[in-house]
């Protein structure tokens, strides 16, 4: 099937950097995407919008470019609840890659425990309005209940102003919960106001809360941005996933986002975004935990073993 790409549409940046700081051995990019290619894993009837291609075997390459060891491949919008584009990578990976699915209230168990040996380990919960339409707490809280005995986890993407209202629904999630991209905050406000204060407030509440530090990219409005050489990018960003980290060490993710949909302004190079990382995670310590450690107790658990000495 022939995709039109959404008018404006920006293209995941070709030919990036090499990173200056070196990721330490086996670190993971814990989150990222595919998309199609359109033509061989048809994008979703419902989707909000149509990105450029971006194959596993291009995700792969880039793993490989920048250095890091795995990648948690989470189901973009753009395919709904078709995970096969994301399993497929998954089943091309060598073991390498882990997934984050989208289901809906009809899935068998049988569909659920093809898609455990595929790999996948936990579902994602949007409640983005521009990403998805809107799917009700109960079908979610059910779907949450029958992933629980997998072992999985649920992966929640919302944006800042919307936790109060999806506080409790998430305070009852039976899993480990995942926030994405730091529950998006406007960056614009003091990283000591109310509003990043109430995302500290839940985790310090829930200890089954992490976040991923990622995005900076999407959040950034002061920049300036990963490109042209650029190794200290998205300051504005900084306080605010420093914060998290420095709190909860062994509670936080980091990801490319690659290949970055629905950027509007400009797109990263993916080198120089890896170099955002010294700045969030300054120590080698915490660096560990946040590219090693925490994924792969997440995600490969059956493999991880805690540095000597390293709490997990
Ligand atoms: O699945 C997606 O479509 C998606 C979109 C965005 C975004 O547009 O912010 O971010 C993501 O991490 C994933």
């Amino acid at each position: 099937m022939e995709f039109t790409k959404t008018p404006g549409w920006l293209d995941w940046y070709a030919g990036p950097s090499k990173p200056r700081f070196q990721l330490p051995a086996g670190a993971v990019d814990a989150h990222c995407h595919v998309f199609g290619p359109g033509e061989q894993f048809p994008f979703a009837p419902e989707r909000k919008y149509t990105p450029c291609d971006a194959s596993k075997d291009q995700l792969f390459a880039l793993r490989d470019h920048l250095g890091f060891a795995r990648n948690v491949v989470v189901q973009a919008t753009c395919h709904g609840a078709d995970n096969s584009a994301m399993v497929d990578a998954l089943a091309h990976s060598n073991g390498k890659a882990r997934g984050i699915a989208t289901v809906r209230r009809g899935v068998t168990d049988n569909e659920l425990q093809q898609l455990h040996e595929a790999g996948v380990r936990g579902v994602r919960f949007n409640f983005v309005k521009r990403l998805v339409d809107f799917t009700p707490k109960d079908e979610l809280m059910e779907i949450a209940g029958r992933i629980a005995r997998l072992g999985w986890h649920v992966v929640i993407y919302f944006e800042a102003q919307d936790l109060p209202e999806l506080w409790d629904f998430f305070s009852e999630l039976p899993t480990d919960v995942v926030i994405d991209h730091m529950g998006r905050p406007d960056v614009t406000q003091s990283v000591d106001g109310p509003e990043f204060a109430l995302l500290l407030k839940f985790m310090r509440e829930h200890p089954n809360v992490w976040s991923k530090v990622t995005c900076p990219e999407r959040l950034s409005t002061s920049g300036p941005p990963a490109l042209q050489g650029e190794r200290d990018a998205y300051v504005d960003v900084v306080p605010f996933a420093r914060r998290i980290v420095e709190e909860f060490p062994d509670r936080v993710l980091w990801g490319t986002d690659w290949p970055h949909p629905n950027l509007k302004n400009h797109m990263p190079d993916d080198g120089l975004l890896v170099d955002f990382i010294p700045h969030i995670a300054t120590t080698p310590e915490l660096q560990r935990k946040l590219l090693v450690d925490n994924p792969m107790r997440l995600y490969w658990p059956e493999e991880h073993i805690a540095a000597p000495g390293a709490k997990s």
